[in-house]
């Protein structure tokens, strides 16, 4: 099956209808579907046992919150999740999503991203999605970002990697290849430019009207799982 990837502008439309009048979402009920789909795709790339330190790096949008609810996910899943949270907004949403998290135990960090990073087996890039723009990225973020170009952990990318161009991929000081991306709704074109071992598409609450409205395929998700391994 070949796939469409989609523009910045065009993903934030389908956004923005997903969560309008004719789309009839929340933003709560989608962050979670695409939470899922990442905890899912880790649960299926890394044994719980041998990588049970997942440190879910989150960023300031609702690409972080995708990662909020990952984390939780996981923890239920039998992982040891930790947020690196150096950012965190004044937004209901996301600080509900970090109470869920903090009721788990599940440690909450706003500095020192290195030490934290050397105690995980894998890593969560939830720090930007598809509204990410400019060719810098900024502080508090940009340490973290350095850090992924050196780090020898496996990244997890949520939607597209973080300092990644949405459309040219890999630009600036953010060329590093995640292991696994895990694109939501459709691949973004960026996702062009992944060379890391498993590509999955998550997000599976697409309807096929809009899918069609906007010209791209919603491929075949095996059973009740959340994410598909895309070729
Ligand atoms: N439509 C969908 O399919 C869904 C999208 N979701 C997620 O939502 C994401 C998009 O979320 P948002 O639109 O909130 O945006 P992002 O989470 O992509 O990032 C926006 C934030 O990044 C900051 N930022 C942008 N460029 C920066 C730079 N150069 N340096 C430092 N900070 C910078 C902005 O100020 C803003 O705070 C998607 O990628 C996806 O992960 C899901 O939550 C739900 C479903
Ligand atoms: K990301």
């Amino acid at each position: 099956m070949s796939f469409k990837f989609l523009s910045q502008k065009v993903a934030q439309l389908i956004d923005e209808e997903l969560m309008g009048a004719s789309g009839g979402f929340s933003v709560d009920q989608l962050m979670e579907l695409a939470g899922l789909s990442v905890a899912q795709a880790v649960q299926k790339t890394y044994n719980s046992e041998k990588y049970s330190r997942v440190l879910v790096c989150v960023g300031p949008g609702n690409n972080g919150g995708d990662g909020l609810v990952a984390a939780r996910h996981l923890y239920h899943f039998g992982y040891k999740p930790s947020l690196y949270y150096p950012k965190q907004p004044n937004k209901d949403l996301y600080q509900r999503l970090v109470k869920q998290c903090q009721n788990l135990g599940v440690p909450v960090y706003e500095s020192a991203f290195v030490s934290h990073l050397n105690e995980a087996d894998v890593v969560i890039d939830s720090v930007f999605g598809f509204s990410f723009h400019g060719n810098q990225v900024r502080e508090p973020f940009k340490e973290i970002v350095q850090a992924f170009q050196t780090t020898s952990l496996p990244i997890v990318s949520v939607d597209i990697p973080s300092g990644w161009d949405v459309e040219k991929g890999p630009s600036g000081e953010a060329t590093f290849q995640p292991d696994v991306l895990v694109s939501l709704t459709a691949p973004k074109i960026c996702a062009e430019f992944f060379k890391g071992k498993h590509h999955f598409l998550g997000g599976r609450f697409v309807p096929p009207l809009l899918a069609k409205k906007y010209g791209f395929q919603v491929p075949h998700f095996p059973g009740a799982d959340q994410v598909v391994e895309l070729n």
